[in-house]
């Protein structure tokens, strides 16, 4: 499980209670659940690459689609009215299934596990596909940005404490072939509310893209704790 437990411990009684919602269920039983439903993600994940590099013949690709659509009426038979959010329980167990960088059942998120050290250096690891595709080859420069953005996010985040993305810089070093990536992000120093954070997007090569952040503890979510 990725390292984005923290703000459970907020819960009701503070600002986190608009836009964090508490759900009745175990810890297994939450755990019992994502190992049914990212399964799904995954194959959706080799359905949007296969879709890219498919060559099959046109009417195979007619009769393809007809069936995704059948399986989308199938899964919407029962569904939330909206996007997913961030839940958690009583034992601290937070999830955001649909989150675009570490959602569980979001198929459009790179597959993420993001680990924070003893030492407070934020990690992470993973193979970007053809999906991620920018420059011929290359990996898109928004999708550099948007998994530093969640990974220095989660530096910034520390337990009961949540922040917001204020300003990001990007300096591309040199472009990231598609293949493995590794992101990190650490703490550079705190002012206030602002929390600066330092990180970087690296292939096996080395460092790609250089990023600062101010994180944004909002004036909503400040607690006595
Ligand atoms: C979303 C997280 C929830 C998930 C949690 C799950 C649990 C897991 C835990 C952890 C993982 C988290 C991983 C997340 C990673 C992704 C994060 C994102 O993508 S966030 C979405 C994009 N960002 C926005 O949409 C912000 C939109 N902007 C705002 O909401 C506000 O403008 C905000 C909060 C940034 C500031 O609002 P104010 O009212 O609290 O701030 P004021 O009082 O005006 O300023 C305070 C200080 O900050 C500076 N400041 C304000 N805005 C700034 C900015 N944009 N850039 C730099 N500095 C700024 C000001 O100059 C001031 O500094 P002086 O104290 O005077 O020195």
């Amino acid at each position: 499980m990725s390292a984005t437990g923290g703000v459970a411990g907020g819960g009701a009684g503070t600002g986190y209670a608009s836009i964090f919602v508490q759900e009745d269920v175990s810890t297994a039983e939450v755990d019992r659940l994502e190992a049914v439903h990212a399964p799904l993600a995954d194959s959706v994940r080799d359905l949007v690459a296969a879709t890219i590099q498919t060559c099959v013949d046109e009417d195979e690709v007619r009769e393809v689609r007809a069936e995704v659509d059948a399986l989308v009426a199938r899964l919407r038979a029962r569904r939330i009215d909206g996007p997913a959010g961030v839940r958690y329980n009583a034992e601290g167990r937070s999830w955001s299934w649909g989150n675009a960088v570490v959602g569980e059942r979001n198929a459009v998120a790179p597959p993420l596990d993001v680990v924070r050290d003893p030492d407070d250096l934020v990690h992470a690891e993973t193979v970007l596909g053809v999906q991620y595709e920018g420059p011929p080859g290359m990996v898109h420069g928004g999708v550099g940005a948007l998994l530093l953005d969640h990974v220095m996010g989660v530096a910034a985040s520390a337990r009961k404490r949540v922040t917001f993305t204020g300003t990001l810089t990007m300096r591309y070093v040199r472009a990231t072939p598609l293949g493995p990536v590794r992101i990190e992000a650490r703490v550079d120093r705190e002012e206030g509310r602002k929390v600066f954070v330092v990180a970087t997007l690296a292939d096996p090569d080395g460092v790609t893209v250089e990023a600062h952040g101010v994180f944004i503890v909002p004036s909503w979510a400040v607690t006595d704790a």
